[in-house]
């Protein structure tokens, strides 16, 4: 079973009458985000185009937690379009209103209408570093070796 935090959540005046985001199965992973758009005025991403897509709304993460805003894989394989700064980051002191920065790589424009499924939230657990200046790092067999040294 995954673990539970308590996260404070607020709707706010543009997401009225929205439904809040639920996790769809027993162990979802990611919460739906629902665009905020007004009824009559949805938004559309031309091909190529990106946009913020308001969510209305805002979290209180619990302190060492953050959000991260995923793409709905359905969206990126049915239309191309997807979150471009994915994974997101909602940071645990962030009040403000979680917006979506979506684009459509697709051929074909896409329209969001109000309370269109367009990323989900993933809640995780955060490791802040404290970090150690050296001059030379610890010594590894695989060294300064990447990008492909390993062979394919
Ligand atoms: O997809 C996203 C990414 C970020 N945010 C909000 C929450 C986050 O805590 C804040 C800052 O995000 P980030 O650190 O990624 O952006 P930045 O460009 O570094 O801005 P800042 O200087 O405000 O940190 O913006 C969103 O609503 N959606
Ligand atoms: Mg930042």
């Amino acid at each position: 079973m995954s673990t539970e935090v308590t996260v404070e959540l607020q709707q706010l005046a543009h997401a009225q009458g929205l439904p809040l985001p639920a996790y769809q199965t027993a162990e979802a992973a990611g919460l739906d985000l629902m665009a905020a758009v007004p009824e009559d005025e949805p938004m559309t991403l031309a091909p190529g185009q990106y946009a913020l897509v308001p969510t209305g709304l805002a979290i209180a993460l619990p302190p060492g937690h953050e959000a991260q805003v995923r793409p709905r894989s359905g969206l990126a394989a049915k239309h191309g379009v997807t979150v471009l700064n994915s994974p997101g980051t909602v940071d645990a002191d962030y009040r403000g209103e979680i917006k979506v920065i979506l684009i459509n790589h697709g051929a074909a424009s896409f329209v969001i209408k109000r309370g269109e499924r367009i990323a989900q939230m993933v809640i995780a657990p955060v490791v802040q570093a404290a970090l150690v200046p050296v001059t030379i790092l610890s010594p590894t067999d695989r060294g300064a070796g990447g990008f492909g040294s390993t062979g394919r």
